[in-house]
């Protein structure tokens, strides 16, 4: 694979709740996501999907073990460290978007920038909307677009700040199977293009087939991974765990 580690986690533990409750949503997990590459991971239900993306994000702490993002350790970090992390080199999609309705699309994307207190530059934040294809949607609010515009805004804006690592949660489970593919083909035209690196969580194996690497999980562990993952052996493995879960 030869590119550096961006997110790397090894020994990885990390328990919720206490005595009979216990519940061990990650449970030794080695796993590196490369510089410019695109990686879904998959599982089922409660395999410790979210947990993982949260702990490799420093959004969630792991109790035992190590996480390397961007090159520090996000639990040796202090939370204003931390805060300019999240701000500076993480970039994050979510399910429902979570765009500020009272912005424009342009506006929306500006944010990071002004939080990070740097002033927007009109070229930039134009050359990232018309990356994404909504430049002539830029001063629309969010509900004036349509769930696929609201997602590129949502990812222009995460792309804004040139973030060393884009994390997506669920990025098309609120979209329609076409505008899922059309956003789909963009995220993967920012890592052939850009060299930008993505973490997608996803339930769904056609959009785990736009990805270079499937990683499967199951009872908080890595069972498996497919390199060049299509829909159909994406499917196929997910059967399988769903049936007999390692
Ligand atoms: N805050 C929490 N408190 C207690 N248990 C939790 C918490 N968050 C997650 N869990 C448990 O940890 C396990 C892993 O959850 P996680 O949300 O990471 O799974 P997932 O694979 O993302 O699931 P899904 O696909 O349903 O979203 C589950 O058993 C879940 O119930």
């Amino acid at each position: 694979m030869g590119g550096r580690a961006v997110v790397s986690l090894s020994a990885a533990y990390r328990k919720y709740g206490s005595g009979e409750n216990q519940v061990t949503a990650l449970a030794g997990v080695d796993l590196s996501f490369f510089s410019g590459t695109f990686t879904a991971i998959m599982g089922p239900s409660g395999s410790g999907k979210s947990t993982l993306l949260q702990c490799a994000a420093g959004l969630d702490r792991v109790d035992s073990g190590q996480v390397l993002l961007a090159g520090t350790d996000p639990a040796r970090m202090s939370e204003t460290a931390l805060t300019v992390l999240r701000r500076e080199k993480i970039g994050f999609v979510f399910q429902q978007f979570n765009l500020l309705p009272s912005l424009t699309a342009r506006q929306n994307v500006e944010l990071p920038l002004r939080l990070a207190g740097r002033s927007p530059r009109r070229d930039d934040v134009d050359q990232v909307l018309k990356d994404v294809g909504i430049r002539d949607r830029a001063g629309h609010l969010p509900s004036e677009l349509s769930g696929g515009q609201q997602q590129r805004v949502a990812i222009a804006r995460a792309l804004v700040t040139r973030p060393e690592v884009l994390f997506a949660d669920e990025p098309t489970g609120a979209l329609d199977s076409k505008t899922s593919r059309d956003v789909l083909s963009l995220m993967r035209r920012i890592v052939a293009e850009r060299g930008q690196t993505i973490i997608m969580v996803t339930h769904d194996p056609v959009a785990a087939s736009y990805a270079g690497r499937a990683v499967f999980l199951a009872d908080g562990r890595i069972v498996d991974e497919i390199d060049r993952p299509t829909a159909e052996g994406v499917a196929a493995r997910m059967a399988r765990l769903e049936v007999t879960p390692c």
